[in-house]
């Protein structure tokens, strides 16, 4: 797969109008997310734009409620023909196994393939100290992510998210065929913002991640098309 298509660039703005502007700023990105905020303000209007655009669509609602509710929301978001849906591990095995049969029923009641459900396995923006001291997990946090990324997996969903800085462990155990996206990407050029466990783009790539989410260091740039070209520069440096 070339670099720039491992390059998932989020639409993290309130309106319909500013999403269209940055897709027609970026012709080049192939794969946009729809998180929270745009979809709350646009609904499913902006999934078939982009669908007419012929981009993949990575539709990031990190669903987390009771298996019977987190599988009717799945069964209806996958009649939209996205490519990659979120939720949460935390709901649970049952939760994970409903949402795997409801995202098939729904694609074919819509007669699109199924979309690619992945797991949310600790939110890039926590730290070790958030893990133990507020949420009051005693576990390590490599280890939590882990154990959230195999439960999974074993739950049948097609993969997971995680921080750059899991994701070499991740990929070890859990082998080449599970997906796994990384937010928490940042260029050594860019700011953290609230991103707590980053790594650069070539970092993540050589540590196992199959797709990168970069947001702020491409859209919120002085120039979006620079910042785009310089991460796929460093990419294609690899030569992998
Ligand atoms: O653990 C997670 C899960 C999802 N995200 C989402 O990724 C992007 C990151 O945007 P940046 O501007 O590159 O920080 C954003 O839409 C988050 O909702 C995440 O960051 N961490």
């Amino acid at each position: 797969m070339p670099v720039e298509d491992q390059i998932i660039v989020p639409l993290d703005v309130p309106t319909e109008q500013e999403a269209i502007a940055l897709v027609e700023q970026l012709p080049q990105v192939t794969f946009w997310k729809v998180g929270l905020e745009l979809f709350v303000s646009t609904g499913p209007g902006i999934i078939r734009f982009l669908k007419n655009q012929q981009k993949r669509v990575f539709l990031d609602l990190k669903f987390h409620d009771i298996p019977n509710t987190m599988a009717g929301a799945i069964r209806q978001v996958s009649t939209y023909g996205v490519d990659l849906i979120t939720v949460h591990a935390t709901a649970g095995r049952r939760a994970l196994e409903a949402v795997n049969v409801a995202a098939r029923d729904g694609a074919q009641q819509a007669g699109y393939p199924s979309p690619k459900l992945i797991a949310i396995t600790l939110l890039t923006s926590l730290t070790s100290r958030d893990l133990a001291f507020d949420l009051k997990v005693p576990v390590e946090l490599p280890e939590y992510a882990l154990q959230m990324a195999l439960l999974a997996q074993e739950s049948s969903l097609n993969g997971a998210v995680c921080s750059p800085q899991e994701v070499a462990q991740l990929r070890q155990v859990c082998g080449d065929d599970f997906l796994l996206v990384c937010p928490g990407v940042r260029p050594s050029w860019a700011q953290a913002d609230d991103q707590k466990r980053s790594m650069t783009p070539s970092d993540a790539i050589k540590a196992g991640a199959d797709y990168l989410v970069i947001g702020r260091p491409i859209t919120a740039a002085p120039e979006p098309v620079a910042a785009w070209e310089k991460i796929c520069e460093e990419l294609a440096a690899l030569g992998v």
